[in-house]
C-alpha cells in the first residue's frame, strides 16, 4: 500500500530515492526534475519543522515548570557555555518535550495520502484497491484509549518509556512509519532540539506586555501543514552570563 508523488517522479526518472535520502543529489544547472526534488525537500522540511517548532515554543511558554526542567538538565549535563550538536543526546526530557509537543500537534496530521496497490484486510476492514489512504495521526495523538490524561502536555509521560516516533510505535507516527515515512525525521527532530535547547540555555522567554501564558490563542489551521490560526509573538531576554553554564 504505497504511493507518493515524490517517489513516482523519481520513479519515472529511473532514480532511487535512496540516493535523495543519503544526500547525494548532483545539481545539474539547467535539470528541471532536481531543482523540483530540491524545491521538495525543502518544501518537505521546512514548513513541517518550523510549524512543530512553534508549536513547542507555544507548549513551553505555557508551562513554565517544563522551562525550568530543561535549563536544570542542560545545566547539570552540560558544562560548556555553548551548546552544540553533540549535546543533544544528553537530554532524554528535552527529547521527550519534543516527542510530546509532535503527539499533541503532528503537523501533517493526515500523513500524506497513500493508494492500496492490492484490495487488502486490515483488522476486519476491507480495504479496496486504488483506495487513497489518509492516516489520522492527530487524532491517534490524542486518543484517551491510548494515552492518560491526552490533551494536556506532559513530557514526562514518555521518561522511561520506549515510545518513540520512529514509525514502530504505532500510537506516534507524525512522520509516519513503514518504506514511505519521512526521511527527514533525524534533520527535522534534533534542528528542533538544538534550537530549542539554544533559546532556552541563552534566552528568557516571556509574551509581549505580561500577557498570560494560559489565556494564548491554541486554535489551529491547515496550510499545508496544521498550524497556530495566530502567530506566536514571544520577548527574548538575554540571561546574565553568570547564569548560564
Ligand atoms: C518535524 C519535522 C517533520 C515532520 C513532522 C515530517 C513529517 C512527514 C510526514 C508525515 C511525511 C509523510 C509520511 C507518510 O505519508 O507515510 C513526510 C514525508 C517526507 N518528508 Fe518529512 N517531516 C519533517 C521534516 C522533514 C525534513 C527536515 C525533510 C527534508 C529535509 C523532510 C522530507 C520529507 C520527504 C522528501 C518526504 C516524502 C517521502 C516519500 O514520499 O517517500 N521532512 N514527512
Amino acid at each position: 500500500m504505497e504511493e507518493g508523488v515524490l517517489g513516482e517522479k523519481v520513479r519515472k526518472h529511473g532514480q532511487g530515492l535512496g540516493s535523495l535520502r543519503m544526500g547525494t543529489v548532483v545539481l545539474v544547472q539547467g535539470s528541471t526534475w532536481i531543482n523540483e526534488y530540491i524545491a521538495e525537500l525543502f518544501v518537505a522540511g521546512a514548513n513541517t519543522t518550523t510549524t512543530a517548532l512553534v508549536w513547542a515554543m507555544t507548549e513551553l511558554v505555557r508551562n513554565k515548570d517544563v522551562i525550568t526542567k530543561i535549563e536544570e538538565e542542560i545545566k547539570r549535563e552540560i558544562k560548556s557555555e555553548k551548546l552544540n550538536e553533540s549535546h543533544l543526546s544528553k537530554l532524554p526530557y528535552l527529547q521527550a518535550c519534543v516527542k510530546e509537543t509532535l503527539r499533541l500537534h503532528a503537523p501533517v496530521p493526515f500523513l500524506l495520502p497513500h493508494k492500496a496497490k492490492e484490495t487488502c484486510e486490515v483488522m476486519n476492514y476491507t480495504i479496496p484497491k486504488n483506495a487513497r489512504i489518509f492516516v489520522n495521526v492527530w487524532a491517534m495523538g490524542r486518543d484517551p484509549q491510548v494515552w492518560d490524561d491526552p490533551l494536556s502536555f506532559k513530557p514526562e509521560r514518555f521518561l522511561g518509556s520506549n515510545v518513540d516516533y520512529k514509525g514502530q510505535n504505532f500510537e506516534l507516527l507524525p512522520f509516519g512509519s513503514g518504506r514511505r515515512m519521512c526521511p527527514g525525521l533525524p534533520l527535522g527532530s534534533k534542528n528542533i532540539e538544538f534550537i530549542l535547547a539554544s533559546l532556552i540555555h541563552e534566552f528568557d522567554w516571556a509574551l509581549p506586555n505580561g500577557e498570560d501564558p494560559m489565556k494564548l490563542n491554541m486554535d489551529d489551521k491547515f496550510v499545508i501543514t496544521l498550524k497556530r490560526e495566530k502567530p506566536l509573538q514571544l520577548v527574548f531576554t538575554p540571561k546574565q552570563a553568570s547564569s548560564i553554564g
